[in-house]
């Protein structure tokens, strides 16, 4: 039995290759890095996969998540149709730390075809090891999900 936080993983085709390092700086960083694929480059369909991934996160079953596509905005629109999830886009460690400490994203969203390997990797250690504020945010937060 392990008391890491559990981090789901997935992508469309864009960047398989991200995904699985972004996998193993989630590990280094202390957290269970739980990858459902796509295993390899085929074309495939974001909605697909984001869907998959969000459905995790709702079911309880991971408690953050991770998604890659082109450009982070197809596969974050289909998680966020997920009821309670909140993913947000993030080519910037300001934005990533800011949509867990305000908007408590349970998911971060990046474009492989927009940003590289090294700022993923900063974004993505934003992302976690920030907690949500609470507070006014929570407010706000009550009032999306209404
Ligand atoms: O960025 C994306 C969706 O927002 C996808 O990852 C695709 O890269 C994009 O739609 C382009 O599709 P393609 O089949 O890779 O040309």
């Amino acid at each position: 039995m392990t008391d890491r936080k559990r981090v789901v993983l997935s992508s469309d085709h864009a960047d398989i290759e991200l995904r699985k390092t972004i996998a193993k700086h989630v590990e280094t960083l202390g957290f269970e890095a739980v990858d459902i694929g796509p295993q390899t480059s085929e074309s495939t369909h974001y909605p697909l996969h984001g869907q998959a991934a969000a459905q995790m996160i709702a079911e309880g079953d991971c408690e953050l998540g991770i998604l890659i596509c082109g450009t982070g905005q197809g596969i974050m629109m289909s998680a966020n149709k997920v009821p309670g999830i909140r993913c947000g886009v993030c080519s910037d460690t300001f934005s990533a730390r800011m949509t867990r400490a305000h908007n408590n994203a349970q998911m971060l969203s990046m474009g492989a075809r927009v940003i590289g390997e090294g700022l993923a990797l900063e974004i993505v250690e934003a992302f976690l090891t920030t907690n949500f504020e609470g507070g006014r945010h929570a407010t706000r937060v009550d009032m999306i999900e209404a």
